[in-house]
């Protein structure tokens, strides 16, 4: 008879960022580790653990039964956590800094590069460093949409605003203020009415359109806090500005967000490219427990 056992063992990390959406990657091809919620709030604390705003378990497809059971022919599954302990879908920057890890680890090689996602399928490009933008990472982030309900509110304090739900992969409010000030302090929760909207919560952003193709953003991701930057966020936003636009050709947007700037092309069926730094900033081993067979 076989038994399942855990033990603790020193596992390598790596530590990332995408426009400083910070990131501890966790190289596990062999989907061995056993990460618990409680596991991944402690790695996340900013005091008593390494800190991040979220966890990348890079885990090779074939070995996963969650990845495998996505049908999908990409090599690497992107199993991310947020820093509640939550699992998230869809990470625009958590898949740019995973590619850039996956490149600069010698896992894989520069260039085109396909991660599976709990929400699908998505192309990265890891550029050579000789490139003219030596660190920025692309990822194609599919078509954003747009279902609706169409009667959202956002409000903090005693402001309140409507805000459009955009689907990433993830779900997003966007709404438009015309100072990022008045979002406050992001490290609370929005209020989104109506309150059945999204059962699973959702990431809101605050918007401010400095040209038609030139808007920054402060965001509260569900499940962290208030983040330096968010890509689905950056798309979502931009998704919302051009709502009921007529698009020809591609055209680029650029993304200002606290960490940092993004940037998003959007062709003229409506797929996006998101666009940006993604740098690793340090590697070490932790003490995790992974699972074994036993008998
Ligand atoms: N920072 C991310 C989005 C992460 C997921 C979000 N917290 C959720 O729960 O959906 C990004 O760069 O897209």
């Amino acid at each position: 008879m076989t038994h399942r056992i855990e033990r603790r063992i020193a596992q390598p990390f790596a530590k990332g960022h995408g426009a400083k959406n910070d990131f501890i990657i966790l190289p596990d091809p062999d989907s061995r580790l056993a990460l618990s919620a409680a596991d991944v709030v402690r790695l996340c604390d900013r005091r008593a653990g390494i800190g991040a705003d979220g966890i990348l378990r890079a885990v090779r497809c074939a070995a996963d039964s969650e990845a495998a059971a996505a049908g999908t022919s990409a090599e690497w599954f992107m199993d991310y956590r947020n820093a509640d302990g939550s699992k998230g879908a869809m990470c625009g920057n958590g898949l740019r800094v995973l590619a850039r890890y996956l490149v600069d680890s010698g896992l894989c090689p520069p260039g085109p590069l396909t991660i599976a996602t709990r929400a699908g399928t998505r192309q990265t490009y890891v550029p050579t460093r000789s490139d003219e933008f030596e660190g920025d990472v692309t990822v194609l982030m599919g078509r954003p949409s747009m279902p609706g309900p169409d009667t959202i509110e956002v409000a903090i304090a005693q402001r309140r605003w409507p805000a459009v739900h955009v689907d990433m992969g993830n779900p997003h409010a966007v709404v438009f203020v015309d100072d990022l000030a008045h979002a406050g302090d992001l490290h609370t929760s929005p209020t989104v009415t109506p309150a059945d909207a999204y059962p699973a919560g959702v990431t809101v952003e605050f918007v401010t359109t400095h040209t038609p193709r030139h808007l920054a953003l402060r965001v509260h991701e569900r499940g962290v806090g208030e983040t330096r930057a968010c890509g689905t966020g950056a798309c979502a936003a931009v998704a919302a500005a051009l709502h009921g636009t007529q698009q020809t050709g591609t055209t680029y947007y650029t993304v200002d967000l606290p960490g940092g700037r993004l940037r998003i092309a959007v062709r003229a069926d409506g797929t996006m490219e998101l666009n940006g730094p993604a740098e690793i900033v340090a590697q070490g081993t932790v003490h995790l427990s992974a699972c074994a067979m036993s008998g």
